[in-house]
């Protein structure tokens, strides 16, 4: 019935600082299911954005992806890139990591979009909204015109030096075809802006926070894309928009079909949107499975910690309740083998000096834990003593030289 439209496995992601490196991503493993809202929420810091940056191929150096796959599931795609690259096509499944840049990057804008927190970033202050959205519907239509091949030709004729020429001389006259402009209007009143057409025509300044980020979703909208990566995409707005442009996302993901990847550190956007969940904590899924078994049958005391003593899961005021101890340094060498979370744990015992591999807790796979609660009871005997990782217990903005 349901099948997965992305199969990541193992992928690391790492920033090469003068302090070291940096293990923002970590044997990451996730399969999405098409049609699916999985959500990713963690303290800040967990490696939330680095993820979504990685699938995107977005990671800018000093980082870099260091290991792993990244399976994409799309028949048209695999048959394209099965001659040039037979090793990175297993039947539908595409590794992106294996194939040219060009190639992976030619996805971009077609069967992936992502919505960042910040919707100024993703708009040139200098051309109109209208035009920009009708850019993403040109780049979409191209791709769809000439399949996705290895050598993408992202560039049409339309985009010669002399349209160039022109657009800097004109640039409010950008609109590559009357078809695009007459989309990016109807798009932006699917993402319910009023008097869509006049807003068109508008700079991004021209909007308030919450149109910029419906605007937003419209230019990824435009895209039709397969997968939508949302990076905590409400955060900056206030409650009810907020909670409007949520279920705008929700509308749009039953109409469209798409599968969403939504990132956040508010439970409660989590519980209005999400299928399944994943708990990530120093750069790992630590929990994982749908809402009811993450939020009602909890196992990491991570995720307990989470959810806070507040057992309703409603409404959209952000529920994350400070967990004690600081988030670990995420230094390759500073991590050291045991879980990373027993220096904050109210449940660590000897076992979580040994790093724990994700264990089942259902019989059919689908919750799992990256903790030995999973197979064993906490045993108050065997609790770590008290203090047990002071001398390790500062985070790298304070550690200086003493170890
Ligand atoms: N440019 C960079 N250079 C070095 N380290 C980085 C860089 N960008 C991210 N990191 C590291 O990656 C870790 C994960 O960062 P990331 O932005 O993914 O966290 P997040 O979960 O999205 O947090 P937030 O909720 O605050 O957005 C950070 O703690 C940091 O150590
Ligand atoms: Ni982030």
């Amino acid at each position: 019935m349901s099948e997965t439209i992305l199969e990541i496995d193992d992928l690391s992601t790492q920033f090469f600082t003068s302090e070291g490196k940096v293990n923002a991503v970590h044997g990451f493993d996730l399969e999405l299911e098409r049609g699916e809202v999985f959500g990713i929420v963690g303290e800040s810091g967990s490696g939330k954005s680095v993820t979504a940056l990685s699938l995107m191929d977005l990671v800018e150096s000093p980082g870099r992806i260091t290991s792993g796959s990244v399976g994409y599931r799309n028949p048209s795609f695999a048959e394209n890139m099965r001659t040039s690259y037979p090793d990175a096509v297993d039947g539908d499944l595409v590794d992106l990591r294996a194939i040219p840049e060009d190639a992976r990057r030619s996805l971009r804008g077609t069967a992936f979009s992502m919505i960042f927190q910040d919707p100024e970033s993703s708009f040139n202050p200098s051309l109109t909204v209208g035009e920009q959205i009708a850019e993403a519907v040109e780049v979409q239509q191209r791709a769809t015109a000439m399949p996705r091949s290895g050598r993408a030709k992202t560039r049409g004729p339309e985009y010669s030096l002399g349209s160039y020429l022109m657009s800097m001389a004109l640039p409010s006259k950008r609109y590559v075809t009357e078809s695009s402009r007459a989309r990016a209007i109807e798009l932006l009143e699917t993402v319910g802006i009023p008097d869509p057409a006049q807003r068109a025509d508008e700079y991004p300044h021209e909007y308030s926070g919450g149109m910029l980020q419906r605007a937003m979703i419209a230019q990824a909208l435009a895209s039709e894309p397969d997968v939508l990566i949302a990076d905590e995409p409400t955060t900056a707005l206030d409650v009810t928009i907020q909670a409007q442009i949520l279920d705008l996302l929700n509308e749009l993901q039953a109409e469209t079909g798409m599968t969403i990847l939504l990132i956040t550190h508010n439970l409660g956007v989590v519980a209005r949107m999400c299928d399944r969940v994943g708990v990530m904590y120093a750069g790992e899924i630590v929990e994982r499975g749908t809402l009811e078994d993450v939020f009602d049958d909890t196992v990491h005391p991570y995720t307990k910690g989470l959810l806070g003593s507040v057992p309703d899961l409603e409404g959209t005021a952000d529920r994350l309740q400070a967990i004690s101890g600081n988030v670990p340094s995420l230094l390759d060498h500073e991590m050291g083998d045991r879980c990373y979370f027993a220096d904050r744990c109210p449940k660590a015992m000897d076992t979580c000096l040994e790093k724990p591999r994700s264990f089942d807790v259902d019989a059919d796979g689908r919750h799992s834990v990256t903790c030995y609660l999973a197979e064993e009871n906490y045993d108050p005997d065997r609790a770590l003593e008290e203090g047990r990782f002071a001398s390790e217990g500062a985070v790298s903005d304070v550690g200086g030289d003493s170890q």
